[in-house]
């Protein structure tokens, strides 16, 4: 926000009739806000109605002193402001609201269904643009109007058979949210949506010329996928619900080509679509579903896991297992939206909730720091993560700007390097060891408790090498472990492991490669052919 103006909360517009002032009022009631009708401020400013003010000084006199009046309100009121139906029509006003956006504000289109929004605005007349025969009027300005308020808005709440309370909801949960922007060489731009109801975007990113969807989901997370068919049918979709085996079962061949067998039966063409709901392994497949389908048609992460929220749902990689190991057949393919619905975190168990601070907190040695400020103090707090209570805690803000912070540090390093050429490798910090400690566990321990292990190791390697200090070491092992996360392993050899990291997408030939911290937090490297005995003694500093 710039500095010395007071912005509003969230500037409501639509139609008439849509609700903007009576789901305004709720919004701003459940949101402890004052709230503002522009035209309630108009008639009090000009001291008469507006009806009277419209016959007296016409529509154009009329607009410029809305104009006006919004201009003021923009930047010195802290609430909830409802704008008159026409306001955004008004380029001035458009202007407005687009620099409230750039300054951080939510502008929300409340896009009612027409029918009751017609019923609705000729309750008690009033209304001056409805003159005549008013269905007819309203539809003419609804068929001006809609296409603009779809471009001034950034925030789109579709109502139909909503009380307003429930409208008001949906309002609120969709103004907390958070955005990050994906977009890049070879990517087609996408958002990452962050916050509860996140999935109410389903039909926003997946548009209006997809006809069917293939719901790919498991059996765990089957509140959250019911929500999403139910979503998807109110946008008009026809649902094809396709339950796959859960976790990493669920990543092979067999099931893709159950899956694929499936939309072929179900007539799938490259204009449908793939929604995928569970954790990193049903987003993985649901991403490679639907960059091999027909070579590729859109698909849509919802991640219900911490995990997949921060990491797997981003940056394109899918892929399923084979017997030779993880990840090993895929195609790099960008989802048109990731929506990380954090209502789905109430159902996490804890144990997985604490995997996935394992790549949280990778993201924060890597680039960002104030990640590992705020993974310090909230330690307690998120080791403790009960799903139960989650919902309208403190820690859902935290945890919610935790997921913002380290999609953006995925986000960074994919833009910019989308095929892990280069500087995508640093976010395998962590995983030369982590990934040899899946493979020697049989995929028994957790990816991320792997990668905190790996994490530590390549601290120690670092260290052996002069490239970092021992107080820098130990600061990997005091902070992952207040989270709750390994920082030991000893489940195998010191060859069991030299021979899987060899095995590592990042060696090249009979060398390794890591990516390792260079001094500080937030400054990596690429570290090539690292000496043997380096290797060795790291590891052996990483046993219990
Ligand atoms: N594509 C990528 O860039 C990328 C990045 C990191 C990890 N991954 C992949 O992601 C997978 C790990 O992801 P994960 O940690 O989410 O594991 P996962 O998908 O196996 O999920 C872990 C368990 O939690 C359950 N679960 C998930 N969300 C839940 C919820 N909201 N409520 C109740 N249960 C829930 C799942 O059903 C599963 O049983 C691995 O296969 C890994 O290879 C991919
Ligand atoms: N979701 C809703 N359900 C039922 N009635 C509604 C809803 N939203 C608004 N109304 C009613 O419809 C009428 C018009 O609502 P209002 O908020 O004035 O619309 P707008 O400000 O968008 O023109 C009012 O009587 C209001 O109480
Ligand atoms: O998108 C990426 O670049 C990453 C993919 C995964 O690693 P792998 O590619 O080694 O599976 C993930 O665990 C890592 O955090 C980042």
């Amino acid at each position: 926000m710039r500095r010395g103006i007071i912005r509003p909360k969230a500037v409501i517009i639509g139609m008439m009739g849509a609700g903007k002032t009576r789901v305004g009022k709720e919004v701003a009631h459940l949101m402890h806000l004052s709230f503002a009708d522009a035209d309630i401020e108009i008639e009090r400013e000009v001291g008469m109605k507006i009806p009277a003010y419209f016959e007296r000084y016409g529509e154009p006199a009329f607009r410029e002193v809305e104009a006006d009046l919004i201009a003021d309100y923009l930047e010195d009121f802290d609430g909830i402001f409802s704008l008159g139906g026409g306001a955004p029509m008004t380029p001035s006003t458009q202007d407005a609201l687009a620099d409230y956006i750039a300054d951080g504000g939510r502008v929300v289109y409340l896009d009612a269904d027409p029918h009751e929004a017609m019923e609705r605005a000729n309750r008690g007349g009033g209304r001056p643009m409805l003159n005549g025969d008013a269905n007819a009027r309203w539809r003419k300005l609804y068929k001006q109007r809609d296409p603009v308020f779809r471009e001034v808005a950034n925030v789109h709440v579709r109502t139909r058979r909503q009380t307003p309370q429930m409208a008001a909801r949906k309002v609120m949960d969709m103004i907390g949210e958070r955005t990050v922007h994906v977009t890049g060489s070879g990517i087609e731009p996408y958002d990452v949506v962050i916050g509860e109801g996140a999935m109410n975007h389903l039909a926003d990113v997946l548009g209006s010329k997809v006809a069917k969807v293939a719901l790919i989901h498991t059996q765990p997370v089957q509140r959250h996928s019911d929500r999403a068919r139910t979503l998807l049918r109110q946008g008009g979709y026809d649902v094809i619900d396709i339950v796959v085996p859960d976790a990493e079962a669920g990543k092979t061949v067999d099931v893709a080509n159950g899956v694929w067998r499936r939309l072929g039966d179900e007539g799938f063409t490259r204009s449908d679509a793939i929604v995928g709901v569970g954790g990193g392994a049903a987003t993985d497949l649901a991403g490679f579903i639907a960059a091999t389908w027909m070579r590729g048609i859109r698909y849509v992460n919802c991640p219900t896991s911490l995990l997949a929220m921060v990491d797997a749902s981003t940056g394109g990689k899918t892929g399923i297992n084979t017997e030779a190991g993880k990840n090993l057949v895929g195609s790099f393919y960008t989802p048109a939206g990731v929506l990380a619905d954090t209502k789905t975190l109430a159902s996490l168990p804890n144990d997985i909730f604490i995997e996935g601070l394992g790549e949280v907190a990778k993201s924060g040695f890597i680039e960002d720091t104030e990640i590992l400020r705020i993974l310090e103090e909230h330690a307690d707090e998120l080791r403790a993560f009960d799903g139960a209570t989650f919902l309208g805690s403190g820690l859902e803000d935290v945890v919610c700007e935790l997921i913002e912070r380290t999609v953006t540090v995925k986000v960074h390093h994919v833009s910019a390097d989308l095929k892990e050429k280069g500087k995508r490798e640093f976010l395998n910090y962590g995983h030369t060891l982590g990934h040899a400690i899946e493979k020697l566990e049989h995929f028994r321990w957790r990816h991320g408790n792997a990668v905190a292990v790996g994490c530590v190791y390549a601290a120690e390697l670092a260290h052996q090498l002069g490239y970092i200090d021992q107080e820098l070491v130990d600061y990997h092992r005091a902070l992952l472990s207040s989270l709750g996360l390994p920082i030991s392993w000893n489940g195998g050899t010191f060859d069991d492991v030299l021979a899987l990291m060899h095995k590592d997408k990042k060696a090249r030939g009979n060398k390794l490669r890591f990516v390792v911290l260079d001094g500080t937090p937030g400054h990596m490297i690429h570290l090539e052919d690292p000496p043997a005995d380096a290797v060795r003694e790291a590891f052996r500093r990483i046993q219990h």
